[in-house]
């Protein structure tokens, strides 16, 4: 497949590595320094776009990308109060458009084990439900949007919680409210992404931990959804990739 790189750090190099290992060649690179180049691109040269650029550019690059009927994988987070505008533009087009915080296999059965635990602990008020979120310093975004994916998990499950509260990076402990799950978000050195889901009672706590050791896991998850969209209409996410239901 011919795969346009709309965004080309960390991310995007390390697609890019991942998709020419799996054959696929890459259309362009665009970063923020040659966006006008998209405008050169032939429609019929790209088959697909993987973008992750930046929580500013998201909306402007998927709204072009909508526009020249190019289906788009995207992995850019820090945007999504615009999702539902996207979509319905994806959907007059008859685009193809997926979208997932996280594009980790390992995370999205993280995902689905967070749910389950939820469940348990509805019958357990005495356990207070809180997260907390660490990347690199170079992160725009707080929280991460894989910390309010899991957050919806959560209120899914538990109707006592009905928001998340973001404690950022370098603030005091907050006052959290008994509706709020706290989400802590910490940056630190090049961690690529932890994220811990904790329940605490006066006596004890359970915890359960995703810890990416790399980005690679991201990027096989996005190249993999993007040979999946190939020939699709519609808007997708990783529970239809994975066959995963919504419970
Ligand atoms: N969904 C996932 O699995 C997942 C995994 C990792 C990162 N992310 C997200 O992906 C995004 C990118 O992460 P990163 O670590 O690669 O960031 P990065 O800062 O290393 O790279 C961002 C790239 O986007 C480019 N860019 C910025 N504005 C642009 C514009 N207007 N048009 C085109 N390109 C533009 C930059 O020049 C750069 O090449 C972030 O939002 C991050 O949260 C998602
Ligand atoms: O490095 C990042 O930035 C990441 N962003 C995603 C998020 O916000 O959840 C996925 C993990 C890495």
């Amino acid at each position: 497949m011919n795969i346009l790189l709309l965004g080309y750090g960390k991310m995007g190099k390390t697609i890019e590595k991942t998709a020419l290992e799996r054959g696929h060649h890459i259309a362009g690179r665009i970063t923020i320094d040659n966006v006008a180049d998209l405008d050169q691109l032939q429609t019929a040269d790209v088959d697909v776009v993987i973008e992750f650029s930046s929580p500013e550019s998201a909306v402007a690059n998927l709204t072009y990308c909508f526009e020249r009927g190019w289906p788009v994988v995207c992995g850019t987070t820090g945007w999504l109060n615009h999702r539902a505008d996207l979509e319905d533009l994806c959907r007059e087009k008859n685009g193809a458009f997926f979208y997932a915080s996280n594009y980790s296999i390992g995370v999205n059965l993280f995902f689905k084990l967070n749910k389950t635990l939820a469940q348990f602990m509805r019958n357990y008020p005495s356990y207070q439900v809180s997260m907390t979120e660490i990347h690199h310093t170079e992160k725009k975004d707080a929280p991460s949007g894989t910390a309010i994916t899991l957050a919806e998990g959560v209120m899914q499950h538990l109707p006592a919680k009905r928001r998340w509260v973001v404690n950022e990076p370098g603030n005091e402990p907050l006052v959290v409210a008994q509706d709020a799950i706290e989400i802590e978000s910490l940056r630190e050195g090049v961690v690529p992404g932890t994220h811990t889901v904790r329940y605490d009672s006066a006596v004890d706590r359970i915890e359960i931990s995703h810890v990416a050791h790399s980005r690679e896991g991201f990027a096989l998850g996005a190249v993999i959804a993007a040979e999946w969209i190939a020939g699709r209409e519609g808007i997708f996410g990783m529970n239809d990739l994975l066959n995963f239901n919504d419970e």
